[in-house]
């Protein structure tokens, strides 16, 4: 369901870039009827380009922590067909410029379980859909301003898979089991596991500053690199990992796990202690009471109203 008409006459589009990536190019755009900014992609029409779409307007429904699909054209570029995806704009830009802006000091626990925390809601409501990502990194995890509470939300469905979108349907009774091989079987398991690994990745990142798997040579994948990610080879150098709590580690040890079937899944992640304990609002209360004062006052407090409810127990008892 993509609109024919010309995308000029709804919205005003800016020529300056918001991103470039390899599978489209995403420009500002302003509603002209509203004035509200959003973000236009650009893709050359393809199946590819249209099964991009097809996921992330399933995708965003109901999702806070999915950038939201506002419009679909269809438009003819210079004779070329394109595919036009108008998003809400995510004010804050990439979390990869803002880890960057921050690479002195990298987020404390809190801050990066916060970010964690919503990229796990994304990917838990992806999952849940049967849709894998399979392209989570930094450049494509959008932040809504440029304030520290900014909400993190998730984009580009180019690399996304549906489970059961196989040609032939596993479950359907014209399909011989007897031939299948395990791969096609565990196939979209392998797909949403590799979101857990990035999501790993993520983390780590965002506790450090620095990835865990690198190559020395700069930016291009060694042979060493990929050997290091093919044996989980990766360390938690103790300068910046010293006072990084040992729940930390073992998360991410158990997302950064080679196997895949032994690697944590997303509602292991959802339901674990480290996250749980950073993200629950008592912890949040408790960071609050930092100050040692008001935790005294509110410890004697707490200390006064227990003598009150027991004096009005001991009332009660002589009633009674
Ligand atoms: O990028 C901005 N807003 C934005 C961006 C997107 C967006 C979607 C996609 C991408 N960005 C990229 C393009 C290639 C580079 N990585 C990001 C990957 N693929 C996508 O599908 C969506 C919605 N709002 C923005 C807006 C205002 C200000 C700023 C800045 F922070 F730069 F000032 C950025």
């Amino acid at each position: 369901a993509t609109n024919r008409n010309n995308i000029t006459d709804d919205y005003e589009i800016s020529p300056d870039a918001l991103g470039v990536g390899i599978n489209g190019k995403v420009l500002k755009c302003k509603h002209r009827r509203t004035g509200q900014k959003c973000a236009l992609k650009i893709l050359k029409d393809s199946i590819k380009a249209r099964q991009e779409v097809i996921l992330h307007k399933k995708a965003c429904e109901n999702c806070q922590y999915i950038v939201q699909v506002l419009d679909v054209y269809e438009n003819k570029f210079r004779s070329q067909r394109c595919i036009l995806i108008v998003m809400e704009c995510m004010e804050g830009g990439e979390l990869f410029n803002r880890i960057q802006q921050r690479n002195d000091n990298p987020y404390t626990e809190r801050d990066a379980a916060r970010y964690i925390l919503m990229i796990v809601q994304a990917v838990n409501h992806l999952h849940k859909m049967d849709i894998a990502h399979r392209d989570l990194k930094p450049e494509n995890l959008l932040l809504t301003n440029q304030s520290n509470d900014a909400i993190l939300k998730l984009g580009d469905f180019g690399f996304a898979k549906e489970g059961h979108n196989e040609p032939l349907p596993l479950t359907s009774p014209l399909f011989t089991p007897y031939y299948v091989a395990p791969e096609i079987l565990y196939h979209n398991r392998y797909d949403k596991a590799c979101d857990i690994w990035s999501m790993g990745v993520i983390m780590y990142i965002l506790l450090c500053g620095y990835p865990p798997f690198f190559s020395e040579g700069g930016h291009t994948i060694s042979s060493r690199m990929k050997n290091k990610i093919k044996t989980g080879d990766y360390r938690f150098p103790d300068a910046e990992w010293r006072n990084i709590s040992s729940e930390a580690k073992s998360t991410i040890q158990r997302m950064l796990t080679v196997d895949p079937v032994q690697r944590i899944t997303i509602d292991g992640i959802l339901t674990s202690s480290w996250l749980t304990e950073l993200t629950s609002d008592r912890a949040i209360n408790m960071n609050a009471l930092q100050d040692v004062e008001t935790r005294q006052q509110l410890e004697a407090a707490v200390a006064s109203a227990t003598d009150d409810q027991r004096r009005i127990d001991d009332d009660l008892d002589i009633e009674i």
